[in-house]
C-alpha cells in the first residue's frame, strides 16, 4: 500500500481506532468470586536475554494490603510495567479477576478500567490548588476542557471532599499543589487516583524522602486503603514495611522467593542471604 493510500485508510470515516473501541469486559463488575483480583501466573520477561521476571507467580487477593520486597534488580517495577499493560511478558498470563486478560489491555484502557499507580516521583500539577487536582483527576471520561468549564455535580463534589478527608488534605484544599510538602504531594497524587475508583492501586517506594511524622501518616492511609481497594506496596524501607504488612511477597531474580508474614520472611535464611542480610 503507497503511503497516499495508506492515509486514506486511516482517516476513513469509518476507521475506528483501537484505543476508541469500547471494553465491554471493563464495564462489568470484576469477578472475585475465587478471591484473587489479580492472577499473574508463569510471567517471564527477557531483556537482550537477560531474565527479568521469571516464571513469576503471584496472586493478590480482592482488599488486601500487600507488601512487595527484594534487593534492587529484582524485578518489581518490571512486574508493576506487565501488570499495568507497559510490557508485553514473553510468556505466562495475567488477569484482574476471573475474567479480564489484561495482556490483551492497551495501557491507558487498564489505568481507567480500575488499576491505578503511583510512581515513586508526585506529578501533580503545581500551578493549581489541591481541590483542583483532585477534580481534574475526574476527567478520565471527560476531556479535561470540559471538565474545567462544567460546574461539578454533588456527588463529585462529596467525592473530592471524602477523598481530602482520606487523604488529610482537608484544611489545605485552596492551597496551591507547589506549596505542599513532598509528603502531601504523595497523598494528593494518591487522592488523584482514588478520584478514579480504582479496584488495584500499585504503589512504588511511597515514602521515600519523607520525614518521619509523615511516614507514620503514609502508613495509616495505606492501611485505610485495603478492604476497598486492593494495595500493593513496593518498599525498600523495612520499618515502613513492618508497620503496614500483612502478607509480604520478597521477589528475587525475577520469582517470588518467599511470601508470609513479615516475621515468617525476615527469619527465613534464603531471604536473610540475598536481602535482608545486605
Ligand atoms: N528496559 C530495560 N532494558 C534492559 N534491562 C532492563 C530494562 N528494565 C529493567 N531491566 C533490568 O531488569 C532487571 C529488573 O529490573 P527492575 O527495575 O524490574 O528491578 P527492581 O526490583 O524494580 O529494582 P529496584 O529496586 O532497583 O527498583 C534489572 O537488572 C534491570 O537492569
Amino acid at each position: 500500500m503507497n503511503a497516499v493510500n495508506q492515509l486514506r485508510q486511516t482517516f476513513r470515516r469509518d476507521q475506528v481506532f483501537d484505543f476508541l473501541l469500547p471494553r465491554p469486559e471493563f464495564d462489568l463488575p470484576v469477578d472475585v468470586s475465587h478471591g484473587p483480583i489479580l492472577y499473574v501466573e508463569g510471567v517471564s520477561v527477557s531483556f537482550d536475554g537477560f531474565k527479568a521476571l521469571n516464571d513469576l507467580n503471584l496472586y493478590i487477593d480482592d482488599g488486601e494490603l500487600r507488601c512487595i520486597i527484594g534487593p534492587n534488580g529484582a524485578g518489581k517495577t518490571t512486574m508493576m510495567d506487565v501488570i499495568t499493560g507497559k510490557t508485553r511478558p514473553d510468556t505466562g498470563s495475567v488477569y484482574f479477576g476471573q475474567r479480564i486478560d489484561l495482556l490483551r489491555q492497551p495501557e491507558h484502557v487498564i489505568a481507567r478500567g480500575g488499576i491505578g499507580r503511583k510512581f515513586q516521583k508526585p506529578t501533580v500539577f503545581e500551578a493549581l490548588s489541591v481541590f483542583d487536582n483532585l477534580e481534574l483527576a475526574t476527567a478520565s471520561n471527560k476531556s479535561v476542557w470540559y471538565t474545567l468549564t462544567h460546574a461539578l455535580t454533588g456527588t463529585q463534589r462529596d467525592r473530592i471532599d471524602e477523598v481530602l478527608e482520606l487523604i488529610g488534605l482537608a484544611d489545605q484544599r485552596r492551597q496551591l499543589a507547589g506549596a505542599l510538602s513532598h509528603g502531601q504531594k504523595q497523598w494528593l497524587e494518591i487522592g488523584m487516583l482514588l478520584m478514579q475508583n480504582p479496584r488495584v492501586l500499585l504503589v512504588d517506594e511511597p515514602v521515600a524522602g519523607m520525614t518521619g511524622e509523615e511516614v507514620e501518616h503514609t502508613a495509616a492511609l495505606l492501611t485505610s486503603l485495603a478492604g476497598r481497594h486492593s494495595v500493593i506496596v513496593v518498599e525498600h524501607d523495612m520499618a515502613f514495611v513492618r508497620s503496614i504488612a500483612r502478607k509480604v511477597t520478597v521477589l528475587h531474580q525475577g520469582s517470588v522467593l518467599a511470601e508470609g508474614t513479615m516475621d515468617q520472611v525476615q527469619n527465613d535464611p534464603r531471604v536473610i542471604e540475598v536481602y535482608l542480610g545486605e
